[in-house]
């Protein structure tokens, strides 16, 4: 059971730094509680036979680069704020920087348990697949990204499941498998496009500059007392994520959330859901292409417990794979969830109010996409699950369509969808054309 804390009045525009509770708020009753309404088979003529699950690593540190700019901002407060406000006082007296660099993203211990619980609640949401008996048959396949953060999480989803069959002394077994779980390092077009492009988060940088983040800026200045030129874009998103860490982390409700009221976390909010759509979503279409080898995997293994069930025993009940926020959202955007008629833009914020794509109801800290087969009187049936919730395919309006419709529906894909061909390097084909 989770301590209440005092939670936030922005708590619900962190985007890609939220709490996964605030997603599923039956959760801060009772952690490991499932929705029983919700889940469960399309039918009473059906019992589920495989799920797959891409999970997202659990709460964590911030990374290097936005725990410098934190340190930055704390320095600037403490020896040029003025301001005589208590919450202020708080900051520069009481409240300690407590980063270090070195934490640079990894796990914390609410992660750990971010993943113990999940565990726990897809075992009890489908106890035929994600068994003790299936785990000691070495029916559960387990793989993970590389990074310190997601091998953590794998382990805690593991002690989780240990825990709950009360099983001591058991080994951890995982496959580590970056082609899979890091798929866009891999890309060399994504790499030279977009991760290392000056333009391709343009949307992004005009945004910085925009009127609405200047508004934020100069409330915050004048809120701490400060010249408004010292405080940039960047100081205010390391506020930002200062108070949405605290919480995450501490589950505190420090004073830096006083910085903010509802209309400027909107603003930073939407910051975030720029970076997440052009870096990883619709914004260019060699971000979703990237994720070709994962949903490709995914389909080959729902195919081979369709040829298994048909040949007599399943092999694998579930497969539990963990990578990132990038790993979610280009698989995500692969299958078509959450596109909005216009694409995200700097000038559009107040356009874009009504938004589907907003990464603090898609992709908290172990943000969660399940796939679940059933085996139906009717044929085999495939169910969508994101953040344990059912969602229907893009463009299908069954809830739980059966298999053999989905594979019709994205046929595109599966025949196409190539990763060596997407993912092909453009510099390196002129360079091969020129020889
Ligand atoms: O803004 P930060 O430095 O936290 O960005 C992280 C990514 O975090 P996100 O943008 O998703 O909040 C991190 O993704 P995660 O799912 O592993 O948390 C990503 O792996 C890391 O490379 C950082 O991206 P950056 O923008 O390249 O610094």
């Amino acid at each position: 059971q989770l301590a209440k804390p005092s939670v936030p009045a922005i708590a619900n525009y962190f985007g890609t730094k939220s709490r996964y509770e605030d997603v599923n708020p039956h959760l801060l009753d009772d952690i490991v509680s499932i929705n029983k309404s919700l889940l469960g088979p399309p039918s009473s003529n059906c019992h589920a036979v495989h799920l797959t699950a891409v999970i997202r690593h659990g709460t964590r540190y911030p990374t290097t680069k936005n725990i410098k700019r934190m340190i930055r901002l704390y320095d600037l407060i403490a020896s040029a704020a003025t301001s005589p406000q208590p919450w202020v006082r708080e900051i520069k007296t009481e409240w300690k920087m407590w980063y270090t660099e070195d934490m640079d993203g990894k796990l914390v211990e609410r992660g750990r348990d971010d993943h113990r619980h999940l565990a726990i609640r897809l075992s009890k949401s489908f106890p035929t697949l994600i068994s003790k008996e299936n785990l000691l048959n070495n029916n559960l396949k387990f793989i993970t990204s590389s990074k310190h953060r997601c091998i953590d999480s794998i382990q805690a989803f593991q002690e989780g499941l240990f825990g709950l069959w009360n099983m001591e002394d058991y080994d951890f077994k995982h496959t580590v498998d970056d082609t899979l779980m890091r798929f866009f390092d891999h890309c060399q077009r994504f790499v030279e496009d977009i991760e290392n492009s000056k333009t391709a988060l343009k949307e992004v940088s005009l945004f910085k500059s925009s009127a609405e983040m200047g508004i934020v800026q100069r409330k915050i200045a004048d809120k701490l007392q400060l010249p408004h030129s010292l405080v940039t874009a960047d100081l205010v998103e390391a506020a930002f994520f200062l108070c949405s860490y605290e919480f995450a982390i501490k589950s505190e409700n420090s004073p830096w959330c006083n910085l903010f009221d509802v209309q400027d976390a909107k603003v930073l909010e939407y910051k975030n859901d720029l970076k997440q759509y052009w870096k990883r979503s619709y914004g260019h279409d060699i971000n979703r292409k990237s994720s070709c080898t994962l949903f490709h995997d995914l389909f080959r293994r729902l195919d081979e417990v369709a040829y298994d069930l048909r040949n007599g025993q399943i092999k694998k009940t579930a497969t539990i794979q963990v990578g990132h926020a990038e790993t979610l959202l280009p698989l995500l955007t692969l299958f078509g969830f959450f596109r909005d008629n216009k694409p995200l833009t700097a000038e559009d914020f107040s356009q874009q109010q009504n938004r589907t794509f907003r990464t603090s109801q898609i992709v908290p800290y172990a943000a969660n996409l399940v796939f679940v087969l059933y085996d139906c009187s009717d044929g085999l049936r495939l169910q969508f699950l994101l953040n344990e919730k059912p969602m229907a395919f893009p463009d299908i309006s069954t809830p739980t369509p059966l298999y053999d419709t989905v594979r019709k529906h994205y046929k595109e894909l599966l025949d196409g969808c190539n990763f060596e061909k997407e993912c092909a390097s453009p510099k390196a084909n002129f360079k091969n054309s020129e020889l």
